[in-house]
C-alpha cells in the first residue's frame, strides 16, 4: 500500500506570505483542521493548524500576520513512495500528514480517512485473498460456531459432505446432517485428530480444531476434511508394487544367468550375485559405472548396452572373459511408454563353459544309469534263477516283491495256498531275505508226522521222557530253530494240544523238552502255511482263536497254477531243463503236447507239473514228449484238441517252451508275429500264452513302446 496511493493530492495550501485570516477562512471555508504552507517553488515549509490561529488570535496578533510566522516548521511528512503503514502513528498524533517527493515539493496530505480506505481496501482483498485459498484447497473445511450454524465452508466441503443447498452459511449443522456420527464428530467442542469416517461412499480423514481468539476464549470449531478413498487405494497399489519389486528382485537373485541392468546411456544400474560370480566385479565396484569400463579394463570383451542403444533392439553377443570363462549375453532393450526412448537395458548372462561341463556331465549320467539300469535288470532276473522259483506272472511277481517286504519285518507269517503252489518255497525265501538268514531254516510238515511223533519232534525230549526215548534226550526243531525260521507247514493238521503248547513257546519265547521242568529261551521267526481254510477250523473248535490270531500276522495267498497261466509255460521250460540237467538228457515237448498241458487244470499245482515232467523225461523214449506220453488224466481233461500239422506258429511255440532261444532268434520271431498280427493280443491267442507276457517280450526287444500294448 504505496501513500501516493490513497493519499489526497493537489491539497488546499497556503503560500508563506498569505495571511492569519486567509488560513481562518480557508480552514472554516474547507472545514479542514490543518493547512501546508509551501513557498513559491510549492516546496513545503511548515504546517498551520486550528491551535495555530487560536493562539494568534488568543495573543491578539493582527489579522494581516503572516503564516510563515505562526506555522510549525518541524514537520513529519511521508514519501509518496512509502508503505502507508510507516506513517501510521504520526497520523494518529497529527490527523494529517503532508507528502512530499524527493525534492521536497508537496504532492499531497494523507488523512485519516485516506488511511482507513488504504484498511478497508486491504482488508477486503485480504479475505478476498482467504476466501480464494479456502475454496481452492482440496481438503474440505467447515467451520461453525459454539451453536452450530456454519460460519465459512468451502466447496470441497460441500461436495463431500454433499451439501445442495445454496445458502448453507448461517445454516445449523444439524439441519444439514443426518449422519450421528459425523454430525457429533463436527459439533464436538474438543479436538479430535485423524478421524477415520466412512461418509457417502467415502473414506473421510477428520481434522477437528475449536476456534479460540487471542484472548482464549472459544468461538467455534473448524473441521478439515480429507478424503484418502484414492490414497488409500494408492496405498494399497504402493504396496502390492513394493512387493512385486521385492519378488523381481528376488527372481533376478536367485537366477543362475547373470543379470545386468543398465541406464539408456549404459551406466550399470543393478546387476544380480550371479554376474558378480562369473565376472568377480563386486557392487560397489560397477554400480553407476558405464559398461564400457568393464570393457576397457578387459572383465568383458564387448559392451552389450552400447550396441543395443545404438541397433535399438535386441542384441546377442559370445563375451569372453578375462577369466576365462564364455558367456553368452543378450542384450534387450526397454522403451519409456510416452517418449518411445530407450530408458533401460536388461543384459542376460548365460556362462557357456559352465553348460557345455554340466552336458557333458549329464550325457555321461545317463549312460551310466543306462548301464546301472540293464545291469539291474541282469541281476535281477538271475536272481529270480538263484531263488528256483519261476515268476513271470504279474500275480506271482507281486507276491515275491512282498515276501522280499516282509521279509525285513521279524514278523509271524501265514502262507496260504493249495497243496503244491509252492508255498515252501516262499518261506525258504523269506527266510533268505530275512536279518535271520544265517541262522538255521527248520521245516516241518504238521500233517505228514503223528501227533505224539511230532510233539517230541517240535518240544525234543529228556532222557527217559518215555519208552522209546534216546537215552541221551533229544533238542525239539523249535530249539534247533533258534536264531532263524521255523517254517510249520499244514499247520492246520496240528492236534489242540501241540495248539496250545506251541501258542505258550510264542508268548514265553521259551520252550520245555518233554519230561523237563527247565525252560530254554528260544528265539525263532515263525513262518506258517495251510492249505485249509483255518478261520474254518476255529468256527469248528477245531483250531485255537488265540493261536489262529497269532499266526496270522501277515497273510499271504498264493494263487493255484491254474488262475496264474502266465506261470505255466516258464515253469515247464524251468522244470524241462531242470531235469534234463539233472538226467543228462535232452527232451522236447511236441506242440499238442504242451497244448494238452495248458487246457489241464492241474489240481496239484506247480507240485504236480514238476512230478509230471521229471517223470516224462525219464520215461519217454524218444526226444519228443508227445500227447501219448501224457498222464490219461490229463487227456481226459476238458478243452484237449488233438494235434493238426505243425504250423510256424507251433514251431515257434515250441521254440520258445522246449529250448531256450537266442535272444535274437526270439525278438526276430516276436518281430515277425506282430508285424503280421499288429495286436499283442492276437500274438498271445496264437502263442497260447497270455496277452501280458507277450507285451512284455515284445517290451523288452523294443518291439513296441510300453504305451502300445493292446
Ligand atoms: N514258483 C515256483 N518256481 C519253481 N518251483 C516251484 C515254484 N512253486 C513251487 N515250486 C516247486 O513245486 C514244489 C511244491 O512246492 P512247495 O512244496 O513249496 O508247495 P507247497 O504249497 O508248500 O505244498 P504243500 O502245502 O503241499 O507242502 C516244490 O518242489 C517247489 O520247488
Amino acid at each position: 500500500m504505496w501513500v501516493r496511493d490513497y493519499m489526497t493530492p493537489n491539497p488546499i495550501v497556503l503560500y508563506k506570505e498569505e495571511t492569519m485570516s486567509r488560513a481562518a477562512s480557508l480552514m472554516v471555508e474547507y472545514r479542514i483542521d490543518g493547512l501546508p504552507v509551501v513557498d513559491r517553488a510549492h516546496k513545503l515549509i511548515g504546517l498551520i493548524t486550528k491551535s495555530h490561529v487560536f493562539r494568534a488570535t488568543k495573543n491578539r496578533l493582527p489579522e494581516e500576520t503572516p503564516v510563515e510566522q505562526l506555522m510549525q516548521t518541524r514537520l513529519v511528512t511521508l514519501y509518496g513512495d512509502q508503505q502507508i503503514y510507516e506513517g501510521w502513528d504520526e497520523e494518529l498524533d497529527a490527523g494529517r500528514l503532508p507528502v512530499i517527493d524527493r525534492t521536497g515539493t508537496l504532492i499531497g496530505i494523507l488523512t485519516r480517512t485516506d488511511i482507513l480506505r488504504a484498511f478497508e481496501h486491504q482488508t477486503r482483498r485480504t479475505i478476498s485473498q482467504l476466501d480464494a485459498i479456502l475454496q481452492s484447497t482440496y481438503h474440505g473445511i467447515v467451520a461453525v460456531d459454539l451453536s452450530g450454524r456454519v460460519l465459512s465452508i468451502n466447496q470441497a466441503a460441500e461436495r463431500l459432505l454433499g451439501f445442495r443447498q445454496k445458502d448453507i452459511v448461517r445454516k445449523s449443522l444439524t439441519e444439514l446432517v443426518s449422519d450421528q456420527t459425523l454430525l457429533s464428530l463436527l459439533l464436538s467442542l474438543e479436538k479430535k485428530e485423524m478421524m477415520r469416517l466412512d461418509y457417502g461412499g467415502r473414506r473421510l480423514l477428520i481434522n477437528h480444531t475449536p476456534i479460540v481468539t487471542d484472548e482464549g476464549r472459544k468461538i467455534g470449531m473448524a473441521s478439515v476434511m480429507q478424503d484418502i478413498t484414492e490414497l488409500e487405494g494408492i496405498s494399497a497399489e504402493l504396496t502390492a508394487v513394493q512387493k512385486l519389486n521385492q519378488e523381481l528382485d528376488t527372481i533376478i537373485e536367485s537366477s543362475h544367468d547373470g543379470i545386468v541392468v543398465t541406464d539408456h546411456r549404459g551406466v550399470i544400474r543393478h546387476f544380480n550375485q550371479a554376474f558378480s560370480r562369473m565376472t568377480g566385479v563386486s557392487a560397489e565396484d560397477a554400480i553407476g559405472m558405464n559398461e564400457e569400463e568393464l570393457e576397457r579394463r578387459g572383465i568383458i570383451s564387448q559392451t552389450v548396452s552400447s550396441m543395443v542403444i545404438e541397433q535399438r533392439r535386441r542384441v546377442s553377443v559370445i563375451q569372453n572373459l578375462m577369466n576365462g570363462s564364455v558367456l553368452l549375453t543378450t542384450g534387450t532393450p526397454i522403451f519409456d511408454d510416452q517418449s518411445g526412448e530407450i530408458s533401460q537395458v536388461v543384459m542376460n548372462c548365460r556362462d557357456l563353459s559352465q553348460l557345455n561341463q554340466v552336458q557333458a556331465e549329464l550325457a555321461e549320467a545317463k549312460q551310466l544309469s543306462e548301464r546301472y539300469h540293464s545291469e539291474l535288470e541282469v541281476l535281477r532276473a538271475q536272481q529270480m534263477e538263484i531263488e528256483g522259483i519261476v515268476a513271470e506272472s504279474e500275480e506271482m511277481r507281486n507276491i515275491i516283491q512282498m515276501c522280499i517286504r516282509i521279509a525285513q519285518v521279524d514278523t509271524s507269517i501265514l502262507i496260504l495256498g493249495e497243496s503244491g503252489v509252492g508255498k515252501g518255497v516262499l518261506a525258504k525265501l523269506i527266510h533268505q531275505r530275512s536279518t535271520r538268514e544265517r541262522g538255521p531254516f527248520i521245516s516241518i510238515n504238521c500233517g505228514a508226522i503223528p501227533g505224539n511223533l511230532l510233539e517230541s519232534e517240535l518240544f525234543g525230549y529228556v532222557p527217559g521222557a518215555f519208552t522209546g526215548a534216546q537215552q541221551k534226550g533229544k533238542p525239539g526243531l523249535i530249539e534247533l530253530a533258534d536264531s532263524g525260521t521255523l517254517f510249520l507247514d499244514e499247520i492246520g493238521d496240528l492236534s489242540l494240544d501241540l495248539q496250545v503248547k506251541l501258542l505258550t513257546v510264542l508268548q514265553e519265547k521259551s520252550v520245555i523238552r518233554i519230561g523237563d521242568v527247565k525252560e530254554r529261551t528260544v528265539d525263532f521267526r515263525l513262518v506258517a502255511a495251510t492249505n485249509v481254510n483255518l478261520l474254518e477250523k476255529v468256527r469248528a473248535g477245531l483250531f485255537r482263536e488265540d493261536l489262529y490270531y497269532r499266526i496270522n500276522v501277515v497273510p499271504i495267498e498264493i494263487p493255484p497254477l491254474r488262475r496264474r497261466p502266465d506261470d505255466l509255460f516258464p515253469m515247464i521250460h524251468y522244470f524241462l531243463s531242470k531235469f534234463n540237467e539233472k538226467h543228462r538228457l535232452d527232451k522236447r515237448m511236441s506242440y499238442e503236447a504242451l497244448e494238452v498241458m495248458q487246457a489241464y487244470t492241474w489240481p496239484g499245482n506247480v507240485r504236480e507239473l514238476e512230478n509230471i515232467i521229471e517223470r516224462l523225461i525219464v520215461t519217454t523214449i524218444g526226444p519228443i514228449i508227445e500227447v501219448k506220453h501224457l498222464p490219461k488224466v490229463m487227456l481226459d481233461a476238458p478243452g484237449h484238441v488233438s494235434g493238426a500239422g505243425a504250423s510256424e506258429t507251433q514251431v515257434i511255440k515250441e521254440e520258445i517252451i522246449q529250448r531256450p532261444a537266442t535272444r535274437d532268434e526270439e525278438r526276430e520271431e516276436l518281430l515277425c508275429l506282430y508285424e503280421q498280427y499288429r495286436s499283442t493280443r492276437k500274438v498271445a491267442q496264437v502263442l497260447g500264452v497270455h496277452q501280458s507276457t507277450i507285451a512284455r517280450r515284445l517290451k523288452k526287444h523294443g518291439i513296441i513302446q510300453k504305451s502300445d500294448a493292446h
